[in-house]
């Protein structure tokens, strides 16, 4: 299983130490395309004032959420999906040879981009209706963005890059933040659905934030169908995982990873019928939309087309929405 790693090393230690590190950051991901991180920089405050505030908003009525509704194309990602808009199994068999049956994902989820965006404009709640959301979300995401460029500069570092090469190719903030509810459900219902269906991440990296009920799981080894539970260690440490993006960029593994039945120990079996509800929030770092997605430590094979990250996001977004 992978490690969990004190990123606090990589401000605080001296160049040896935090070269070091980088090389162990890499080799996780490299082996398993997931490592935990603690000290990551996003503030523990900041984290459980985004939860309070995702928790808060799922609370409303739907016919309040539905006044910032995502829209009914998978383009662009923002605003409120109510459960059963997105079908992450509609997408999930893209590049293998699975034959994994197609599930509902029972969950609802707000997409979130930056409002720096030149392209897309952001989906917020109408005034009035919870106005700390926007506050909450905007400055959540600048947390997020920076550490991003900082956990980039850690992964140039570990594959033997100069320090930039990664954060230079994500400079227009494509990014966008997930808040996903999964409501509480009978166990009756995992027979022909799941929370989300087994994909991977289409972008560079992703940071993820949960709450402890569990349920998420990782594909290893690889392409075996075989899931392993990624344990909980509440909302202060943070999943970092590879995107697809990523992989073509340097090899490093975007493992594939769904969420599922949420661990025995906590809902043993035949003891209660109800699934406990729960809620993670997800910081994906896309590359900029113009960044070409080809191996960056290989020499270029003269004449090659590669799809720039735009093209590779809309290929594979498509279907994903009912
Ligand atoms: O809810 C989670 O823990 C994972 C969500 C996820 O994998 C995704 O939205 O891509
Ligand atoms: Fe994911």
């Amino acid at each position: 299983m992978f490690e969990q790693l004190d990123f606090g090393i990589f401000h605080g230690a001296s160049k040896a130490e935090r070269d070091e590190f980088c090389r162990r950051l890499v080799s996780e991901l490299r082996h398993y395309g997931f490592v935990k991180l603690i000290n990551h920089g996003v503030p523990l405050e900041d984290v459980n004032k985004a939860f309070e505030t995702s928790r808060n908003f799922f609370q409303l009525p739907l016919s309040e959420k539905l006044k910032s509704p995502h829209p009914p194309t998978a383009n662009p990602h923002r605003g409120f999906s109510p459960i059963g808009l997105e079908n992450i199994s509609t997408i999930s068999n893209y590049g293998s040879a699975s034959t994994m049956p197609l599930l509902k994902d029972m969950k609802e989820s707000y997409d979130i981009g930056s409002d720096n965006d030149p392209i897309y404009k952001n989906i917020w709640p109408p005034a009035g209706l919870y106005d700390s959301f926007q506050t909450n979300f905007t400055s959540f995401f600048a947390s997020c963005y920076e550490v991003e460029l900082v956990i980039l500069d850690a992964i140039s570092i570990g594959l033997g890059l100069p320090t930039q090469t990664l954060r230079l190719l994500h400079q227009t903030q494509a990014n966008e933040l997930r808040l996903t509810h999964y409501p509480s459900v009978s166990r009756d219902a995992f027979v022909d659905s799941t929370r989300i269906a087994a994909h991977t991440d289409f972008g560079t990296i992703t940071l993820l934030f949960q709450d402890n009920v569990g349920g998420l799981e990782m594909e290893s080894p690889p392409n075996s169908g075989k899931f392993i539970p990624i344990n909980s260690g509440g909302q202060g440490e943070c999943i970092l995982n590879v995107g697809d993006c990523l992989e073509m960029w340097t090899g490093l593994r975007s493992a594939r990873h769904r969420v599922h039945l949420p661990d025995p120990s906590i809902h043993p079996k035949g003891s209660d019928d109800a699934i406990m509800e729960r809620f993670s929030i997800a910081y994906f770092a896309k590359p900029d939309r113009t960044a070409i997605l080809r191996p960056l430590q290989q020499t270029v094979e003269y004449g090659q087309q590669y799809l720039t990250a735009n093209e590779f996001q809309h290929m594979r977004i498509q279907g994903t929405y009912a």
